[in-house]
């Protein structure tokens, strides 16, 4: 396994690129470390499958390097790279054996007969397929091909990285669950680097210690998925994580307070001096709650959503939800919303602008 290393990577599809709207990929730099499980997450066209070919070899990138373990790789061809991939579509041989199919990358590389043994029936212990090993694939159901493509991925343990693009969609919903948390577990005895591309949230914080989200081809956030729930350092990342999403909401700063709708909210801590820019604040549903003032606001929906209540309620023109415990408001009803000041924060041009009182008083 290798630490993989990009280094101010950009990449645009058209000859003569001009402005960074030009680009797939604006500038990215990134450590995946060793051994790490990494989830790349972010809407379509945002540039993952992208990121995914410069690292498997299928593209160039128009600049910039990868490194494996610190050696420049980027002019090196996919066979030369020593990668898996796991692909969304199962990538099999229908008339061979579910034994013969994991044996297979082994056998390609001259591995002995022994070794080959021993690893397919590790694998295929840890996939749960191992009475399915001398059937034909050709018999089996589409996500039991998936885990055979994936103990594919995952039999050679000399390669640098296993890379995972959206491999559950063809996975029937009730079953992705169970995959996804295999996979999981299956990075804990292997240790392989993984990287896991997905458009899907549950997907990349479930497999993932840290996740990448990605944005019209640029990296916003990469962190733990506590610390993209719990301070999403754009916007973005607030909206796309969590359900529902951060509540953004337009503001103004005036002598280092912000306001939203003409009334004061008390943030976590000092915004970040000389803050310009298209100013908002962003707090979670989880952290809105009713109360006997705060900012008057109208409930136009009440979801039960099991555990507890959603409700969307309008201030200012604005939406704002709330996640609630107890007695739901009708919708219709005036009601006086509160923010948790400490997780309450203010963001500049998308990026986050404020900075925790604790980390002040600590400096
Ligand atoms: N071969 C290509 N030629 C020209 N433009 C491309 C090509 N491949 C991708 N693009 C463009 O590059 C941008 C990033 O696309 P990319 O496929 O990397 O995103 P993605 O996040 O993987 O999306 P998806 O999940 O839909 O595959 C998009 O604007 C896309 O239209």
């Amino acid at each position: 396994m290798a630490k993989i290393t990009l280094k101010n990577l950009r990449h645009s599809y058209m000859p003569n690129p001009k402005g960074p709207e030009d680009y797939a990929l604006k500038e990215v730099d990134l450590d995946w470390q060793d051994g790490g499980a990494y989830a790349l997450l972010g809407p379509s066209g945002c540039g993952k499958s992208t990121l995914l070919n410069i690292i498997s070899g299928l593209l160039v990138p128009s600049e910039g390097q990868i490194l494996f373990d610190g050696q420049d790789v980027t002019q090196l061809p996919p066979d030369q790279r020593n990668i898996a991939q796991v692909f969304q579509f199962p990538v099999i041989y229908d008339t061979m054996t579910v034994y013969d199919n994991l044996a297979f990358p082994l056998k390609n590389r001259g591995v002995d007969q022994a070794t080959i043994d021993r690893r397919v029936r590790e694998i295929a212990e840890m996939l749960e397929v191992t009475d399915m090993l001398n059937r034909r694939a050709a018999g089996l159901s589409p996500d039991n091909k998936q885990k055979i493509s994936m103990g594919r991925g995952l039999v050679r343990d000399d390669v640098n990285v296993v890379m995972f693009d959206e491999p559950l969609t063809v996975i029937d919903p009730h079953l992705k669950w169970k995959l996804r948390s295999k996979l999981k577990e299956l990075h804990q005895r292997v240790k392989a680097t993984m990287i896991y591309v997905t458009h899907d949230q549950t997907e990349a914080l479930t497999f993932a210690d840290k996740v990448v989200v990605m944005q019209l081809g640029e990296v916003v956030q990469i962190g733990t998925p506590v610390e993209l729930f719990e301070r999403p350092a754009h916007t973005f990342v607030g909206h796309f994580i969590g359900s529902p999403g951060m509540n953004v909401l337009p503001a103004e700063l005036r002598d280092g307070a912000a306001y939203f709708h003409g009334q004061q909210v008390a943030l976590e801590g000092p915004v970040n001096p000389g803050t310009t820019g298209k100013v908002e604040i962003g707090v979670r549903p989880e952290f809105v709650s009713l109360g006997d003032s705060g900012i008057e606001a109208t409930v136009r929906r009440v979801s039960d959503v099991g555990r507890h209540y959603v409700i969307d309620a309008e201030a200012g023109g604005s939406k704002i939800s709330a996640i609630l415990n107890g007695t739901a408001p009708m919708v219709g009803e005036t009601v006086h919303l509160q923010f948790r000041a400490d997780q309450t924060r203010v963001y500049a041009d998308g990026w986050i602008a404020s900075t925790p009182a604790t980390e002040e008083s600590a400096a």
